[in-house]
């Protein structure tokens, strides 16, 4: 007799993705080849057909079938009814809207898992706000995925990995549980914040990327950038609470990376337009699908200004897009630096260095305190 293999732990739990854009329709698929049962939401009803009966989504997963226990509805109380995990890849600034029309079909044990990469524009919240601000659940429910995860590539089942983060640990663990396959590993800790500002972020960063590129600038112009770039994100995240080893992770260092680097990136994608001369308007116009660093470079500025965090590389992001700096005056560094300053932030701190300095000692004090009960990345 054979021995049956052994349970998958993530095996036939009901779950719900919203979103069937590239991200919602490639992690449903995730989901399923996991052993998930699967129900993806698309708004549009012809998208959820296609889905559902010919297990295809041509226009944003051109080339990918879709997996046989994969189904899809364009009605939310279908979608939502019986989930235990509901994971939401709506663009950012539709979360709120469609959680209030989702609210009444949630169950109320139902853990919310979000896999966006935005903060919303008019709040400057992060998804995870957004979530715990309009639905009256208990913030042990909410958890948040990020990590370099190019949706085409992993359709096609390159291997890659993601962070699952939550407040709490055996919530971060249930979903990371569900959300893994062969070609995909979760990853879990608690450090919410960390996690989703490195997803945020590193789209402006790689915004910049897609500028010097775009200009013609080579491989220096571009490693200095990620590395500055890299800086700018810890400062931010550390700021706001993040641990900064979830910034040298796969949420920070990881997707900056992948997303810096690849010609898939929609963020990439606009700063290259950018670079080689198109208007804001007109790139907004030719990128087809949701492109969240254009979003997020106003909130995130002002939500740096209110901690005192320089973030330069931002700043340039934000003046090429208003169309008041030039592309190819682009710099890894502010060109109104008077002084020469220290690279590494230990040396800012040596020389009284402000935001970095202020960073870095809370960073400090976080580790001295036990920290948040953050973790690195650990599977
Ligand atoms: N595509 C990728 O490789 C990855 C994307 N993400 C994040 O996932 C989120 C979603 O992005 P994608 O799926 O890539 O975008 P997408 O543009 O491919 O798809 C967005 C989907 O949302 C729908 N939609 C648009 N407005 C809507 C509204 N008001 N209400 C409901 N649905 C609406 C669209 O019809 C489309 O189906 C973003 O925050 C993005 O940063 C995260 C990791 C990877
Ligand atoms: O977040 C992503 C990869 O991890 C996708 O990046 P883009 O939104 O720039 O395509």
């Amino acid at each position: 007799m054979r021995n049956r293999p052994p349970a998958r732990r993530g095996t036939g739990k009901r779950v719900a993705v919203l979103g069937a854009g590239s991200w919602g329709t490639t992690f449903a698929k995730i989901l399923a080849d996991g052993g998930a049962d699967v129900v993806v939401w698309a708004r549009r009803p012809e998208l959820a057909r296609e889905i559902q009966e010919g297990k295809r989504n041509s226009d944003y997963l051109p080339g990918v079938n879709l997996p046989m226990n994969l189904r899809a509805t364009s009605r939310l109380d279908l979608a939502l009814a019986g989930a235990e995990q509901v994971y939401v890849s709506v663009p950012s600034q539709s979360l709120r809207d469609n959680l209030k029309l989702a609210a009444p079909h949630l169950h109320a044990d139902a853990t919310i898992v979000s896999l966006m990469k935005g903060v919303e524009k008019s709040s400057g919240l992060r998804m995870s706000e957004v979530i715990a601000q309009v639905l009256p659940i208990d913030p042990a429910q909410i958890a948040v995925v990020s990590g370099p995860n190019l949706a085409l590539e992993i359709a096609k089942e390159q291997p890659t990995a993601a962070v699952v983060a939550s407040d709490s640990l055996e919530t971060a663990q249930a979903v990371a549980s569900v959300a893994r396959n062969r070609y995909f590993r979760s990853f879990v800790n608690t450090d919410v914040i960390g996690t989703e500002f490195g997803g945020v972020l590193k789209n402006l960063i790689a915004v910049a990327i897609g500028i010097v590129d775009g200009v013609g600038y080579g491989e220096n112009t571009k490693a200095s950038i990620i590395t500055r770039g890299l800086v700018e994100m810890t400062d931010f995240a550390v700021a706001y609470g993040a641990h900064p080893d979830t910034l040298a992770g796969l949420a920070g260092l990881g997707d900056l990376i992948a997303t810096s680097q690849s010609p898939l990136s929609r963020n990439n994608t606009a700063g290259r337009l950018l670079g080689q001369g198109y208007r804001l308007a007109d790139v907004v116009k030719q990128m087809q699908q949701t492109t969240e660093g254009l979003a997020s470079v106003g909130p995130v500025l002002e939500l740096a200004r209110a901690k005192g965090v320089e973030m330069p590389i931002v700043e340039q992001v934000r003046q090429v897009l208003a169309g008041t700096m030039d592309p190819k005056d682009i710099a890894p560094h502010l060109t109104t630096d008077d002084e020469p300053k220290g690279e590494r932030t230990l040396d800012d701190q040596a020389q009284g260095g402000s935001a970095v300095r202020r960073a870095l000692k809370r960073a400090f004090d976080q580790l001295r305190d036990g920290g948040r009960g953050a973790r690195g990345d650990r599977p």
